[in-house]
């Protein structure tokens, strides 16, 4: 079966003020099947916001190629880009970046907005699916600034599925929560993410979270090391 995601030698430079060009990626291979989740592990500034912004078709790569779900980035325009991304991507990050001034609803509705994948009358349902997914219906009409960290962050999880996207990032998605929370909301995002026809990706520094992952890899100056086991890496 064809991989959801398959990054074939990409590589990812910076100009920098002086004129010298940094690489940031440098011939990075890695692929990703359907129902797999993996974990990233790196050390601060190894690359790995850099690598997640080519896996999530935010940025193209400066070589060699990304694939997702069968469709090349750098075979689209800036318009295709955001589009496919719309529809098949869906994104946790570290400090949640739900829109202050829309409630819970309306949050999570926005991918379904952009997407145009289902039709206007089905997204009172799905948001409600998602919101139910991760426990959050009851706060459906709340505003982000009433809910904890972990709130939020379970409400940035709905908002990433509600388009049941065929693949999920999540970048340090439990990076601003304590240690209890944390686990929560990384049991959670593993028991949605990568099921059956679609796969999940977490970046993160914490070897902690890798362990609960089927399969990790650490970035390196020399790109993409698989580990043998997650409980080995002592970063
Ligand atoms: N536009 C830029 N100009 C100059 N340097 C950059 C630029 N973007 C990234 N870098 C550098 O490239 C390296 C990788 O950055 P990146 O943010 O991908 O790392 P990271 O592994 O996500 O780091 P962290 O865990 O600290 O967030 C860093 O050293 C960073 O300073």
């Amino acid at each position: 079966m064809m991989p959801l995601i398959s990054v074939d030698g990409a590589s990812s430079h910076v100009m920098l003020a002086s004129g010298e060009q940094l690489t940031i990626l440098d011939g990075i291979d890695f692929q990703v099947r359907a129902g797999q989740k993996v974990a990233i592990l790196g050390r601060s500034g190894s690359g790995k916001t850099t690598l997640m912004t080519l896996l999530g078709m935010m940025n193209k790569p400066d070589s060699g190629t990304v694939e997702i779900a069968g469709q090349q980035s750098g075979q689209l325009s800036d318009t295709g880009l955001s589009r496919f991304r719309s529809a098949n991507i869906g994104f946790v990050f570290q400090n949640y970046s739900l829109i202050p001034h829309l409630d819970v609803f309306h949050n999570v509705e926005m991918p379904l907005v952009y997407a145009k994948k289902f039709h206007r009358r089905e997204y009172k349902a799905r948001v409600r699916a998602a919101l139910d997914a991760v426990g959050m219906m009851d706060r459906i009409s709340e505003m982000p600034a009433k809910l904890s960290g972990g709130e939020q962050q379970r409400v940035a999880i709905a908002r990433a599925i509600v388009t049941e996207p065929k693949v999920l990032l999540a970048d340090e998605p439990t990076g601003a929560l304590d240690t209890v929370t944390a686990e929560k909301i990384l049991d959670l995002l593993c028991t949605i993410g990568g099921q059956e026809d679609s796969c999940l990706v977490v970046v993160t520094h914490d070897p902690e979270v890798a362990r609960d992952l089927d399969v990790s890899y650490e970035l390196t100056p020399g790109g993409l090391r698989p580990l043998a086991a997650a409980a080995e890496v002592a970063l």
